[in-house]
């Protein structure tokens, strides 16, 4: 997607470009810091952990510098099938990052990554590590992940705050430092190479987040079954997968009423997006223990480990 469509891409020697990953813990605040970076919503973000379920690149592209930034799923422990598609895409995007974001909630503790989370993330080509929440977290607390960041890594933390928007132009000074020379990796004004098919999944995603009880969002994909891009308003039918008849029943409400309401909330946040009407034909289907097949998940656009490497 481009704000202006056909414009060059950056070819300058002088110009600096890379990939930015953000990982951390769910609810850590990577959706927000990103979208602060990249001044543009791109990412859904909501007060319920784990929302994050894919790669979402926002670019950010000023002064000869880009930044591809991707927002790594939560890394959680491989409960679910599901989880370990999210820890196997959070380990790739540290591998092919040019710098790495460990993103740390200052006020909610410190996170215990696992061995291999810790080791590969050490092999980062360029690690920084951010104290979020700088807002609402204690002195003690901001202290504690000083602490933790000079022991485990050498470094000292960068202190910001993504909703205040605190320190967050420092870091994108000190991000651009740590990118290599290049050329600008995508044409100057794009904002996300990600179709806009899959923000409408995750508007819907978001709107069923803040409509339901938690048990149900979990549960929840959505899939973009048709996308007319020539009509007006722009029609878009999607159909919203869940894992038990039950949920199907609480999604549709009484006479229609809840799914009503999720239709208005995510249409009207897909029409902000795109900057004009949408028509939303909204689906409700039962796929039982998606979130546990390999092949329900690759159809909804996980990329699901190998099992017996990643088992
Ligand atoms: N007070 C405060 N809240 C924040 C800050 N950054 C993020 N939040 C809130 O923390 C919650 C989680 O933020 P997200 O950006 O969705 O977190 P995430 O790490 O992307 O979460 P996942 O998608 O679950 O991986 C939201 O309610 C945010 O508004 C901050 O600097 N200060």
């Amino acid at each position: 997607m481009t704000r202006d469509d056909d414009s060059p891409a950056g070819t300058s020697a002088a110009t600096r470009a890379g990939y930015v990953a953000l990982v951390g813990y769910p609810n850590a605040g990577k959706s927000s810091l990103m979208n602060r970076l990249v001044e543009q919503k791109l990412s859904i973000v909501t007060p319920l952990a784990q929302t994050t379920r894919e790669r979402v690149l926002g670019i950010d592209s000023r002064d000869g510098v880009q930044m591809v930034f991707i927002d790594t799923p939560g890394l959680v422990e491989p409960r679910y099938l599901l989880h370990r598609a999210m820890l196997y895409a959070a380990t790739e995007v540290i591998d092919d990052a040019d710098v790495v974001l460990l993103l740390v909630d200052a006020a909610a503790g410190m996170p215990e990554f696992s061995p291999d989370v810790l080791r590969l993330l050490t092999l980062a080509k360029s690690l920084l590590v951010i104290s979020n929440k700088h807002d609402l977290a204690k002195p003690a607390q901001l202290e504690t992940v000083r602490n933790w960041s000079r022991e485990r890594f050498g470094l000292e933390p960068w202190e910001v705050s993504a909703l205040a928007g605190t320190g967050i132009d420092e870091l994108r000074a000190e991000i651009a430092r740590r990118l290599p020379e290049s050329p600008f990796l995508f044409p100057e004004d794009d904002i996300s190479s990600q179709p806009v098919r899959f923000f409408v999944s995750e508007f819907v995603r978001e709107a069923a987040f803040e409509l339901f009880e938690k048990e149900v969002p979990y549960s929840i994909a959505v899939k973009v079954d048709e996308f007319r891009e020539n009509s007006s308003p722009l029609y878009i039918r999607a159909t919203i997968y869940v894992e038990r008849p039950t949920q199907k029943a609480i999604i549709i409400g009484q006479g229609g009423a809840a799914i009503k309401r999720l239709g208005q909330s995510a249409r009207l946040k897909i029409e902000e997006f795109v900057g004009g009407p949408v028509y939303l034909d909204l689906w409700v289907k039962v796929v039982p223990r998606w979130r546990k097949d390999p092949l329900q998940l690759q159809r909804f656009g996980f990329s699901v480990p190998n099992p017996e490497k990643n088992a």
